[in-house]
């Protein structure tokens, strides 16, 4: 029987790719979705009801129209810098706004729950890969706002029939590799800061920080594929619906790079040597976070499939230059598509070999 699943957020970057997946995996999606960041556009299955986590009584009605066999949780505020200045709204928006979800939860008998949270538990860990162990103490409220949710959980699944997989995502990137979706809106985000800088729309990018205790002086940090973080979400909810237990889990690939080795990466991915200008550390920014991910591959048997910093560049890039054909256009996104297509064709040749003699392996007639 098809499971019915609501999602909160599933407008957003990172819900709209597990949306497609879990629509592709034959689920009936509900999202629920403020659109304060995230747009109707990017929701390729399911229905969108359009309504905010902190209207109580709308969520009661949602839950009483529908019986969710699970939830998938994503909406949120996630600005590290910005949580600094308005510490308030991030806790009403991540933390009470949890809490709202898990009352109805709790009410109407919904017993799993995936629920986005952030390497940001971590705050400053250090130069180590963090594992699940690691003595959780955010730096920023934002962080604190998503430690509290997870406290929220942990609590309720204590005391009812509640299930969770809480996973710690960390630095989030690239998009859809079929360039339906990526990042619809405004982010300021690295990758996709870098990115507007190479096409034109940014006249430079900015190093916030160059005197870290890290090997370049620029904060290290570990980038997953937004497409590998979705189905990391699919074998967490498969993982709950298979009756086993709770679980906390990092998603990262265990490999950090520095900001300056991003921006590098994204300049000659491009082809484009935009501006990079030096600047002052933004507040809450720690100076190292990478994951120790042995855990979720064990647990949920998740085989990343896009683990590699320029795939996700490259992704990234293709989806901004997809969206710049639909709008507006700079004369530069012509020479990187050229180039991006050229490299791409590139591969596919330097491929071609081993490609053929699988498929001569493989494609043997039935009838033979
Ligand atoms: N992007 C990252 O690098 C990253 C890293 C770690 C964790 N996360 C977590 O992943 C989740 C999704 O992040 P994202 O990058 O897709 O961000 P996003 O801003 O694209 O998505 C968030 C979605 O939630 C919706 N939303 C926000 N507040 C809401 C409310 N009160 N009611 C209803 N809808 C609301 C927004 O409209 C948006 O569609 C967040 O919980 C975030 O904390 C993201
Ligand atoms: O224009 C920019 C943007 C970022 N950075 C630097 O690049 C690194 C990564 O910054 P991001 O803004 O891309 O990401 P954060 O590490 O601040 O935070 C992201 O990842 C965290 C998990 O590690 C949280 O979950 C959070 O929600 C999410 O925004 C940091 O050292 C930051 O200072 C720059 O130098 N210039």
């Amino acid at each position: 029987m098809k499971q019915t699943v609501l999602v909160t957020g599933g407008a957003g970057y990172i819900g709209s790719h597990v949306v497609r997946q879990l629509g592709e995996a034959g689920y009936d999606i509900v999202i629920y979705d403020n659109c304060s960041t995230g747009v109707p556009a990017s929701i390729l299955y399911g229905d969108l009801v359009v309504g905010d986590l902190a209207d109580q009584d709308r969520l009661y009605k949602l839950f009483s129209r529908h019986k969710f066999s699970a939830v998938l949780h994503f909406a949120a505020s996630l600005i590290a810098p910005e949580s600094v200045e308005n510490p308030l709204d991030y806790y009403a928006n991540n933390t009470r706004n949890t809490l709202n979800l898990l009352r109805c939860c709790d009410v109407f008998n919904v017993e799993q729950l995936v629920f986005s949270s952030t390497a940001a538990v971590y705050g400053e860990p250090g130069e180590k890969p963090v594992t699940e162990q690691t003595p959780t103490l955010p730096i920023n409220p934002y962080g604190r706002s998503k430690l509290m949710s997870e406290w929220l959980i942990q609590d309720h699944a204590r005391a009812s029939k509640l299930r969770y997989v809480i996973l710690r995502y960390f630095n989030v990137a690239g998009a859809d590799p079929g360039r339906r979706i990526g990042q619809m809106t405004a982010a300021t985000h690295l990758v996709r800061a870098a990115c507007d800088a190479a096409l034109g729309r940014k006249p430079e990018i900015k190093i916030f920080g160059t005197d870290f205790a890290t090997s370049d002086g620029t904060g290290i940090r570990d980038y997953i594929h937004v497409e590998d973080l979705a189905s990391a979400h699919l074998g967490a909810l498969q993982y709950l619906e298979g009756n086993n237990q709770s679980q906390t889990l990092n998603c990262g690939y265990g490999k950090g790079y520095s900001v300056r080795q991003v921006i590098d990466l994204v300049q000659q991915v491009s082809g484009v040597k935009f501006k990079v200008l030096e600047a002052p550390r933004r507040p809450g920014d720690p100076a190292c976070v990478t994951a120790c991910a042995d855990r979720i591959r064990e647990v949920l048997d998740w085989q990343p499939q896009y683990d590699d910093l320029e795939t996700i560049i490259r992704t990234a890039l293709f989806w901004e230059i997809r969206r710049d054909l639909q709008g507006a256009k700079h004369p530069l996104v012509d020479t990187i598509a050229t180039r991006l297509k050229q490299a791409a064709a590139e591969r596919k040749l330097a491929r071609m070999p081993q490609a053929s003699a699988t498929s001569t392996q493989y494609r043997q007639p039935k009838s033979a």
